[in-house]
C-alpha cells in the first residue's frame, strides 16, 4: 500500500496547480481534506535541520530572519537503489535538479518571485519533489518559524500573519502536526508545544520531536521528555541530533551526520535503551508508516467528499450555463439561440401555455363594445342638433323630401367618433403586447447572464411595437373613414316612406310635420350608426390583430437580427458581455471541478491496483 501517499503527493500538486491551497474561498477545498506532515516549531529551533536530515541532503536556503516565508510542500519519493538523486520544482516541471545547493537557489527565487523582496509571507505553498533511494515516502510541510518579534524591513503584523499561517495548517483534524522543541530550552517555552495543545490537547495528531539533544548542560539530560513523562503525547517522543553551526560551515555532509546521530544514541549514558527508537531516519519511517494508516483511514471519507463535490460543482456549473464562445461566428449563433429562446417565450405567451394572450381577446370582446356603446350619439342626434345640423345642409332652400346633405352631415359627424374607439383598441394591445415582451425576459433564463442582450432585446422589441402600433393605427382609422366615404345606399332605399301620424294635438301641424321629421332623421342615422358600429366591432379586432398580433409573432426581431447580421465581432462580444462576477465564478468551478475529477481518477486507480 506503499501507493498511496504517492496518490495523496499526486492529488496535492494538482491542488496547487489548479488554486486549491484551502483558506478563505467559498469553494470546496480538497487540499484541506488530504492528510499531510506538518512541521511546526519556533524560529531555529531545528526544523530546517529536521527536514533536510529525513531526506539526507542540503536544500533548505539558510540565513537570518524569517527565511522561510511560504509553505515548503516537501513531497518524498523513494526510488530503487543505485538511482540518481533528483529534486523536481512543480513550478518548473521536466525539470531536473541534481545538484542541491540549485534547490536552495531556486526556493528562496520562487520564495521572492510570490513575496517580492517585501519579506512578507505567502499563503500559495511551493512543492518540491525529491526522489531519492535514501527516503522513505512521506510527505511534509515545512512552514515558516513561529517568531515573537518582526525583523527590521517586515511589517509587524508578520508575527500574527506567520501564527495565523501556521494555525490554519494544524487546525484540520487530518494534520499531523510534527512538533520541533529543541532540548537546549525550557520546553514549557515551546511555541511548538503551546500550539499544538491547543488544536491538539488529547496530543493523538502530534508528534515531538526533541532537537538539540547534544547541546543540553552537562549532568542534564530529556530522559522525562523522551519517555513521555514530562509531556504524555499518544505517539511517543523522538530525539534527534542535528549537525552544528560548525559542523555545517566544516560542510560535514548528510550521510556522515546521520552516522554522527546514530552513534550519539548508541553511546549515550542516557538514552543508550532508547538508541533504536531515535534519530532522524527513525522518524521518517514512524511518519510514513503513520502518514500511511492516516490516509487508509480517511479514504472513505475522501472519496465520499470527492463525490459529493462533484456533484454540486456540476449542478452550479449547470445553474452558471456554459462559458461564451470567443468567436464572431460562435458568438452570433450563441446570439441567435437567445434570441429564439425569448421569441419561444412570447409566442407561447400569445397563443397560450403562457398567460397573457388572454389579455388581447378581452381588449376586443369587452373594452371595444363597451367604448362604442358609451359613444354621445343621444347628444349627436339631438332634436335641436338634427334641426341645426339639417338647416345648415340646405342653406336657403329648406330640402323638398329628403335631406340628403342633412343625413350625410349627421352620419358623417356620428361615424367620426368611431375614431376614438379604434385608437383605443390599438393602444391597448399595444401596451399588453409591451407587457409580454417584458415578461418573456424576465422568463427567459438563458438570458439572465447577460444584461445588455436583454436590454437590446427589449429595445429592438419595443420599436418593432411602435413601428405595428402606427400601421395598425393607420389601417383602423382608414378602415372608419371608409365607412364615411361611401354609404350603404340599400338601407336608405329600404326605410319606409314617411307617413304621418298622431302628433302633438296642441302645436301646429307645421310643427308638429318638422318635429317628427327630424325625430325620424334622428332614427335613421342612429340605426345606420349602429349598423357601422357593429361591422366595426368586428373589424378593428381584424384589423389589430393583422396589423400589431400577427407581426409581433412572425417578426417581432426582423429588423434586429438584420442589425445583427451587419455587426463585427467585437460588438457581437459587447453584446455578450456577462456580470464578470458570474465569469470569474464559473473559471474558479471548473477548476475546481477539474481537480475534484482527476483527485477520483487517482483514488480509482489504487483501489483498483489492489
Ligand atoms: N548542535 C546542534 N545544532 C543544531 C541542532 N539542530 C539545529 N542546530 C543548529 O541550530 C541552528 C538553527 O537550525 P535550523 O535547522 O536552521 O532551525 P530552523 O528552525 O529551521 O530555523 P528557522 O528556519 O530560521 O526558523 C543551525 O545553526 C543548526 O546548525 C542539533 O541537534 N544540534
Amino acid at each position: 500500500m506503499e501507493s498511496l501517499i504517492v496518490t495523496v503527493n499526486r492529488i496535492q500538486r494538482a491542488c496547487t496547480v489548479l488554486g486549491d491551497h484551502g483558506g478563505d474561498t467559498n469553494l470546496p477545498t480538497l487540499w484541506e481534506a488530504l492528510p499531510s506532515v506538518v512541521v511546526v516549531g519556533g524560529q531555529s529551533s531545528g526544523k530546517s535541520s529536521v527536514l533536510e536530515s529525513i531526506v539526507g541532503r542540503d536544500f533548505l536556503p539558510r540565513g537570518s530572519g524569517i527565511v522561510t516565508r511560504r509553505p515548503l510542500v516537501l513531497q518524498l519519493h523513494k526510488t530503487e537503489r543505485g538511482l540518481q538523486e533528483y529534486g523536481e520544482f512543480l513550478h518548473l516541471p521536466k525539470k531536473k535538479f541534481t545538484d542541491f545547493s540549485m534547490v536552495r537557489k531556486e526556493i528562496q527565487d520562487e520564495t521572492d518571485r510570490m513575496t517580492g523582496k517585501s519579506k512578507q509571507i505567502s499563503p500559495v505553498p511551493i512543492h518540491l519533489s525529491i526522489y531519492s533511494p535514501n527516503v522513505v515516502n512521506l510527505t511534509l510541510i515545512d512552514l515558516p518559524g513561529l517568531t515573537k518579534v518582526a525583523v527590521e524591513g517586515q511589517p509587524e503584523s508578520i508575527v500574527q500573519d506567520i501564527e495565523s499561517m501556521v494555525r490554519s495548517y494544524v487546525e484540520k483534524p487530518n494534520c499531523i502536526i510534527l512538533a520541533i522543541t529543541p532540548a537546549n530550552q525550557d520546553i514549557a517555552t515551546s511555541d511548538a508545544i503551546k500550539l499544538s495543545r491547543e488544536v491538539d490537547p488529547t496530543g493523538e495528531r502530534t508528534f515531538g520531536v526533541l532537537t538539540k539533544l547534544d547541546l543540553m548542560d552537562k549532568g542534564t539530560n530529556a530522559i522525562d521528555v523522551l519517555e513521555g513523562r514530562a509531556y504524555p503525547l499518544q505517539h511517543p517522543w523522538v530525539g534527534i541530533v542535528n549537525r552544528s553551526q560548525a559542523d555545517i560551515k566544516k560542510n560535514v555532509d548528510m550521510i556522515a551526520s546521520r552516522w554522527k546521530e546514530r552513534e550519539f544514541f548508541a553511546s549515550s549514558p542516557d538514552y543508550g535503551h532508547l538508541a533504536s527508537k531515535m534519530g532522524s531516519e527513525y522518524l521518517a519511517k514512524v511518519l510514513s508508516k503513520h502518514l500511511e494508516s492516516v490516509i487508509r483511514a480517511r479514504l472513505p471519507g475522501i472519496t465520499s467528499l470527492i463525490n459529493k463535490s462533484i456533484e454540486e460543482l456540476e449542478a452550479e456549473l449547470s445553474h452558471l450555463g456554459r462559458s461564451v464562445a470567443v468567436d464572431a461566428g460562435a458568438q452570433l449563433y450563441t446570439i441567435l439561440e437567445l434570441c429564439r429562446a425569448f421569441d419561444r417565450i412570447f409566442k407561447e405567451h400569445l397563443d397560450g401555455g403562457r398567460p397573457g394572450g388572454d389579455r388581447i381577446y378581452g381588449v376586443f370582446d369587452h373594452q371595444l363594445p363597451a367604448a362604442l356603446r358609451k359613444l354621445p350619439f343621444d347628444r349627436h342626434l339631438s332634436l335641436q342638433n338634427i334641426r341645426k345640423v339639417v338647416s345648415e345642409a340646405d342653406g336657403y332652400q329648406p330640402h323638398l323630401i329628403a335631406p340628403e346633405q342633412g343625413y350625410r352631415r349627421l352620419i358623417d359627424g356620428a361615424l367620426n367618433y368611431f375614431r376614438g374607439p379604434a385608437e383605443a383598441s390599438v393602444d391597448a394591445v399595444h401596451f399588453l403586447l409591451k407587457e409580454l415582451v417584458r415578461r418573456s425576459i424576465a422568463e427567459t433564463q438563458e438570458l439572465k447572464r447577460f444584461p445588455t442582450l436583454q436590454a437590446e432585446i427589449a429595445a429592438a422589441a419595443s420599436e418593432a411595437l411602435e413601428r405595428f402600433r402606427e400601421d395598425s393605427k393607420k389601417t383602423t382609422l382608414r378602415m372608419v373613414d371608409m365607412e364615411s366615404s361611401y354609404l350603404t345606399v340599400d338601407f336608405f332605399r329600404k326605410l319606409p316612406q314617411e307617413v304621418e301620424k298622431g302628433g302633438n294635438p296642441t302645436s301646429s301641424s307645421v310643427d308638429r310635420y318638422a318635429e317628427s321629421h327630424f325625430r325620424r332623421i334622428g332614427s335613421n342615422v342612429y340605426s345606420y350608426v349602429g349598423m357601422v358600429s357593429d361591422t366595426l366591432r368586428n373589424t378593428i379586432p381584424k384589423a389589430v390583430v393583422y396589423c400589431q398580433v400577427r407581426e409581433a409573432k412572425h417578426s417581432l426581431l426582423d429588423h434586429f437580427y438584420i442589425q445583427l447580421g451587419k455587426k463585427e465581432g467585437k460588438q457581437l462580444a459587447q453584446l455578450l458581455d456577462e456580470d464578470p462576477a458570474l465569469m470569474e465564478r464559473r473559471q474558479q468551478c471548473v477548476k475546481r471541478l477539474e481537480l475534484y475529477k482527476s483527485a477520483r481518477d487517482e483514488i480509482d486507480s489504487v483501489l483498483w491496483a489492489r
